[in-house]
Order: C-alpha cells, then structure tokens, then sequence
C-alpha cells in the first residue's frame, strides 16, 4: 500500500502543485488523470522517489520514502517498478544484460530463471540476446514492463506507457500490466491521457494542479 498525505511541491519558477490525500491499496488498479500541466509527472516523480516534495509524505507501507536518505535508490529498486513513458536502456548491454542490471542495483542476487520467466511471459524470449536497439517500439514497452515487474514489486508506476503505441498493443501493454500487477499482488498506478487507457482502469485520482 502507498499513502500520500498532506503532499505540495513548489517548482523554483514559484510554481505551486497541491495533491489530494489517498491511499492505494495492493491489488488494485488507479489511473493518475488530469489536464496537461496539471502536475501528474510531479506527482509519480514525488511517489517514487525521484522528486523530494516541498510539503508531505510518502509512505510505502510503513517506510517514509523521504526518511530513506541515501537508502533510497536501492529501495526503489527493489520495491517499486516503473515504465516510462520512453523506454530507456543500456545500448551496450542485451536485454538480457539489462535486466541482470536490474537485478543487481536491487542489491538481488542473480536469478537467470526469473529473467526467463519473465520474458517469457512478455514474448519476449526470442530477443533475450538482442541489443535494445534492435527491438520495435511495442517489444521495447514489453521489456520496460520486463523490468518493471522483474523484482517483485510491491508497487507498478507507468508515465503514459502506451502514447507512442497502435491500438493493438495498447491493449497488450495494459493487459499486460495489469496482469503482472494482479499476479504479485501489487497495485498498478497509470498516468495518462490514453482514452483507451481509461476504458480499461476504473479507480481514478484525479490531479486538478492546485491552483493557487
Ligand atoms: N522542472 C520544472 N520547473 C518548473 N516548473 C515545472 C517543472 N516541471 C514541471 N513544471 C510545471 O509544473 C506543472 C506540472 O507539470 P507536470 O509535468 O507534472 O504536468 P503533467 O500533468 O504531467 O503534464 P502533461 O500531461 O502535459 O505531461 C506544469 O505547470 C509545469 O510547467
């Protein structure tokens, strides 16, 4: 579970972003919507660590995120997973490589089996020797999720995982995601725009930019 309370940041432009309290259990789905601008990026960046709120906290089940210090980094790594909107990867190491990598900054000892199983899963095991760059958009989202879910996360975090994505996979990326999600019991949190998106995930929080 992951609770936000009392959350505000403040850009240095003087920019201010208020966020409603919530708390989003495991096992469920939440889609993060709101107008462009509105502060949905802030409020994942905030949520996982990548962005130290002016006002609030975070609370992953009982750890505050913010009290983490330079413990930070590995528990992300180890209990959050993340797609980004562009997937990003080690062009010099294959996808197999990279999810190795993926494994150790999580301080997780080599599992081989795991990356199998999880490429698998994605239909991916064919390109477990390919560099990234050799791979289709739609096979790069695929192996954004791979390494989002390899560690077991308690939590998912996708930043419009399906913007530069046909219909087709879309639905495949988001059937995806949210299989995952539902099989380790995490909860699945989605910032969009996607109309098609939206068809699919029903909890829904809304950022409205906390204008003031
Ligand atoms: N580094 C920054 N410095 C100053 N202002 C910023 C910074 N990053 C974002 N902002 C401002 O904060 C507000 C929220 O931005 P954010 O990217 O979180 O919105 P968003 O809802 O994700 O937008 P979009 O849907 O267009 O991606 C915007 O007004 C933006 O201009």
């Amino acid at each position: 579970m992951i609770t936000i309370s009392s959350l505000a940041h403040v850009y240095p432009t003087g920019k201010k972003i208020y966020f409603e309290d919530a708390k989003f259990l495991d096992n469920e789905n939440w889609l993060i919507l709101g107008d462009s601008g509105s502060g949905k990026s802030t409020l994942l960046n905030i949520m996982t660590g990548l962005l130290s709120p002016t006002k609030g906290q975070v609370m992953l089940n009982e750890t505050n995120l913010y009290q983490l210090g330079g413990k930070l980094d590995k528990f992300r790594a180890k209990h959050m997973g993340i797609v980004f909107q562009k997937p990003y990867f080690i062009q010099s190491l294959n996808v197999t490589e990279n999810l190795k990598l993926t494994q150790s900054l999580a301080g997780l000892s080599k599992n081989p089996e795991r990356i199998t199983e999880v490429l698998e899963s994605l239909g991916l095991i064919d390109k477990r020797d390919a560099f990234t760059k050799e791979l289709s958009v739609g096979q790069l989202q695929r192996l954004s999720i791979a390494r989002a879910v390899l560690n077991n996360p308690s939590i998912i975090f996708a930043d419009e995982p399906t913007a530069s994505l046909d219909d087709r996979n879309t639905e495949k990326v988001l059937d995806l995601l949210i299989n995952h999600a539902g099989r380790q019991n995490a909860s699945l949190i989605v910032a969009t725009h996607d109309k098609r998106v939206k068809e699919m995930i029903s909890n829904i929080y809304f950022v409205n930019g906390g204008n003031s």
